[in-house]
């Protein structure tokens, strides 16, 4: 397994993260639990502020919190002077608890709801991304019923589309996402946009893909929404002073992947907008972008006990985890790969290639298939890496699996920064209508 951040092989022969040992993290929190090496996390922030301030051009690194949204994630980023993307009530809540300042609060979605405007439109968040007409007129006309004059970006489509390796440039009508470029659609948004008393339109938000490891899509996409910003302000004489590339900067996973250093995605893209805004305004715009993904995923490591081992002679060895798709369901939904190692034996010599899988009721709950590992005995530490985007975000509590605690790891401690959940939480929400209760079987 690589090492990521701060993760090493200590002594005594075990992962250690942070300064912590695993073996350690595992008697205080207990199994599965999230690790995130907090000074990873926060050497990324500064990869990113540095990287855009060495650019010399004004810009906001907005995180994208969907990768990982808890309080304490949105304290560190506040602290690290990153912006905030959200895209439900639920994270913009969670930036609100941690006292996130709003003005540095982006709120994105395909489908905002009135309640959800209503609470941003209340807390004074920086700035919408508009996505659709629908969203457009119900804002302006909540924003005019309380008197405020909102920011707005509008989301287009530039007709780029990364398919991680490699670039398509499609039409992208078939996008739930945004204003189409290509079709007119963006257009003629933007001339609604500008006719609206209480919306103020900053500019345009272009996001290409995930998982990217080469500047080409991001190039193509600052040139297309340049000259699309060049067609606006010579047809309506509308400048922009923002510009919105979105996130999509890719980490390694797994052997074979090849991401860039953060450097060289913030040069592609300071250099482009250098490049293709010239002259278009008196100044170039503010840049804006949104990572999630590289923020936080090789910060991430989740450790599992390893339970039950069944052997099928000739077939495969099962291994099978305390925990599965209900922590990571990534690779259920998108056949993703990680790699692991046994975190209390983490100096042994591999002997044997296994599969993990996970706790739940369902075939397809399989971590790894075929992983090489010294022979693997139950009790063992398993430890996953790269978990840290988009595993608690997107975890559930599928067969009421209790998702598990959080813990930030930095120069030998550890903090929890998210409780595991309780047998109390799982049933939380649950009622159990009075009638029922008044019911026999006979009755
Ligand atoms: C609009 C938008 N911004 C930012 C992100 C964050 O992407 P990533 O985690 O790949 O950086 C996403 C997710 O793909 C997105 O849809
Ligand atoms: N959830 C996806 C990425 C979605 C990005 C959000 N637009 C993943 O785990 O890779």
């Amino acid at each position: 397994m690589y090492l990521h951040g701060t993760s090493k092989i200590n002594e005594a022969g075990h992962l250690e993260i942070g300064g912590c040992d695993t073996v350690q993290l595992k008697e205080e929190y207990g199994t599965p639990l999230y690790i995130v090496d907090e000074t990873l996390v926060r050497k990324r922030a500064r990869e990113y502020m540095d990287a855009f301030r060495a650019s010399g051009l004004k810009f906001q690194v907005a995180y994208a919190s969907k990768a990982f949204s808890v309080t304490a994630m949105c304290t560190l980023a506040e602290q690290e002077g990153l912006s905030l993307d959200v895209v439900s009530d639920g994270e913009l809540y969670t930036a609100l608890q941690a006292g996130f300042p709003t003005e540095r609060i982006h709120f994105h979605g395909n489908n905002k709801t009135p309640n959800e405007i209503e609470m941003a439109l209340d807390a004074r968040i920086g700035c919408f991304v508009v996505d659709n007409l629908i969203e457009l007129q119900m804002l302006q006309a909540m924003a005019g019923e309380k008197n405020q004059e909102v920011n707005i970006l509008l989301r287009v489509t530039p007709g780029v589309e990364a398919h991680t390796h490699e670039y398509i440039s499609t039409g992208q009508t078939d996008s739930k996402f945004g204003f189409d470029i290509g079709n007119g659609a963006a257009f003629e948004a933007i001339e609604l946009a500008v006719k609206q008393p209480n919306l103020k339109l900053l500019g345009l938000h272009s996001h290409i893909g995930s998982q990217i490891f080469e500047v080409e899509g991001f190039q193509m996409a600052v040139e297309r929404v340049a000259a699309f910003a060049k067609e606006v302000k010579s047809k309506l004489n509308v400048v922009f002073p923002v510009v919105n590339l979105g996130g999509g900067f890719g980490i390694r996973y797994f052997e074979g992947d090849t991401p860039l250093q953060v450097s060289q995605y913030v040069k592609a893209i300071t250099d482009g907008v250098k490049l293709h805004f010239a002259g278009i305004a008196e100044e170039l715009p503010e840049i804006w972008v949104e990572p999630g993904r590289s923020m936080v995923g090789e910060a991430g490591t989740t450790l599992y006990t390893v339970g039950a081992i069944k052997n099928i002679p000739g077939v495969r060895k099962y291994v099978s985890v305390d925990g599965g798709m209900t922590d990571n369901p990534r690779p259920a939904l998108y056949d993703s790969k990680y790699e692991a190692m046994l975190a209390n034996r983490a100096n042994e010599a591999t002997e044997e290639t296994v599969s993990i899988a996970g706790k739940a009721c369902e075939s397809g709950d399989m971590l790894i298939w075929d992983l090489d590992l010294p022979q693997v005995a139950t009790g063992d530490l398993l430890a996953v890496s790269c978990t840290g985007a988009y595993n608690y975000s997107m975890a559930s509590n599928y067969n009421r699996i209790r998702r598990p605690a959080v813990v930030f790891v930095q120069n030998g401690e550890s903090d929890l920064v998210v409780r595991r959940e309780s047998h109390e939480d799982i049933v939380r929400n649950d009622i159990i209508p009075a009638r029922m209760s008044k019911q026999t079987i006979n009755s």
